[in-house]
């Protein structure tokens, strides 16, 4: 039996997939975590733990570092609330363009007013459309290419930003898209700009004083990635100065409160029935696969390593991606008189998976003894259910 802890609302959806052989939140002990928005930078994790499965796009709340020394693999489940997050963009593009949050202030504060006087007197309820305004789009990946792209179909000029971009994203990326070589050459010409990256080192303060000085007057900002990616100090400064006509993002921050041209929506981005219940059934489909079979693909800490597990016994073992490491764990077997069936090896960055099927029955102390060898993280037996 598998234990499986949640954190955060996690949709019945995915919980539901959950075979017989996993239980869920009956445990601290936990095997899987599955997982929103929580913040794991200063939690402990229990011996047990081998998985955490984020219901989502963002990984920031994982502490990546730590989680990979303690052999414990992370994955994501990014697309899951892409389309969810593209409509809030695209409705708060409308909005800002039609001024629609001062319009609904006024309107709940004007009541009992006759509303259609308010068109008569007062200008500020003019809006502009979209057609043939431009849109930057900083980060193509899987939110960021839906909005580029629905953005597109309602007539604006997109320009997008995105120096990383994988070749399997630039698939779903319409030709009418204009790449830009530069942030500034993305923002200078932007009526709106909106952006789509993680959180990252290198992210953090990513359209800070310097961007947004290089942004046309009266843009309209937008920020459904991250608290941090856009500096919001510098931002409420353009906001003063006039540089920028509205601010929208989905994250809080004292410095934002009370002002009309903001507007923050709290973290609901992805907050819809149908995104909860992709990233939830993507989470637990991640975790059934990796506990039972070891396989791996996509995971934030670990190499893809993907192997038919058609023996009776698989051991996976996380090691330092340093020589002779497979060299000394196929010794290690065969002065055990362990036979490989079938070995296979693969590293990301300075981590590396090896997964060896064996057509026998390990012996009881086969896991410590690998796990002192020097470098070796994690060392799992893993029995085939089928
Ligand atoms: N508000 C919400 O509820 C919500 C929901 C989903 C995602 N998000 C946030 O949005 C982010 C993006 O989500 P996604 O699913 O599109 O992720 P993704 O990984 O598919 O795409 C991110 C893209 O950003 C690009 N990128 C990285 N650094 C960049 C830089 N310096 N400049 C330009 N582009 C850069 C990457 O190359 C990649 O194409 C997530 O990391 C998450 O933080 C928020
Ligand atoms: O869990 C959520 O609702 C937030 C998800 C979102 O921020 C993400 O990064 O995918």
């Amino acid at each position: 039996m598998y234990n499986v802890k949640t954190y955060n609302a996690i949709s019945q959806a995915g919980l539901d997939r959950l075979t017989n052989n996993y239980q869920v939140n009956k445990t601290d002990d936990a095997d899987a975590y599955l997982i929103r928005s929580v913040d794991l930078h200063e939690a402990e994790f229990p011996k047990n733990l081998k998985v955490i499965a984020r219901a989502g796009a963002g990984f920031n709340n994982i502490p990546l570092d730590r989680v990979t020394k303690a052999g414990i693999a992370a994955f994501n489940t990014p697309g899951s609330n892409a389309n969810a997050v593209k409509e809030l963009v695209i409705a708060m593009l409308v909005a800002s363009a039609r001024h629609m949050f001062a319009v609904a202030n006024f309107s709940a504060k004007n009541i009992h007013a006759d509303i259609s006087l308010m068109k008569k007197t007062d200008d500020r309820f003019k809006g502009t459309e979209l057609l043939n305004k431009r849109l930057a789009v900083i980060g193509l990946g899987h939110v960021g290419s839906l909005v580029a792209n629905a953005a597109n179909d309602l007539g604006m000029k997109v320009t997008g930003f995105d120096p990383f971009l994988s070749s399997d994203a630039a698939w779903n990326i319409s030709n009418q898209i204009e790449r830009a070589a530069s942030m500034k050459a993305a923002i200078q010409d932007a009526d709106f700009v909106t952006v789509h990256v993680p959180k990252t080192k290198e992210t953090t303060g990513l359209i800070g004083a310097e961007e947004l000085k290089q942004m046309k007057d009266g843009v309209h900002l937008l920020n459904y990635s991250r608290l941090g990616i856009v500096d919001n100090q510098a931002a409420v400064d353009a906001l003063d100065a006039k540089k920028v006509a509205s601010y929208i993002t989905d994250f809080g921050d004292k410095v934002l409160y009370n002002r009309e041209d903001v507007v923050v929506t709290p973290h609901i981005g992805g907050s819809t029935e149908e995104a909860e219940a992709n990233g939830s059934i993507r989470g637990a489909n991640i975790i059934m696969k990796y506990l039972e079979t070891g396989n791996v693909k996509n995971a934030l800490n670990l190499p893809d390593l993907n192997v038919p597990f058609n023996t009776p016994y698989r051991l996976t073992l996380i090691h330092e991606n340093i020589p002779n490491m497979v060299g000394q764990i196929a010794t290690k077997l065969a002065d055990n008189d362990l036979n490989i069936e079938g070995m296979s090896n693969a590293a990301k960055d300075k981590t590396a998976y090896t997964i060896i099927d064996l057509d026998q029955e390990p012996y009881e102390d086969l896991v410590n003894e690998l796990t002192q060898i020097n470098a070796v993280i994690r060392v799992r037996i893993i029995k085939n259910q089928k």
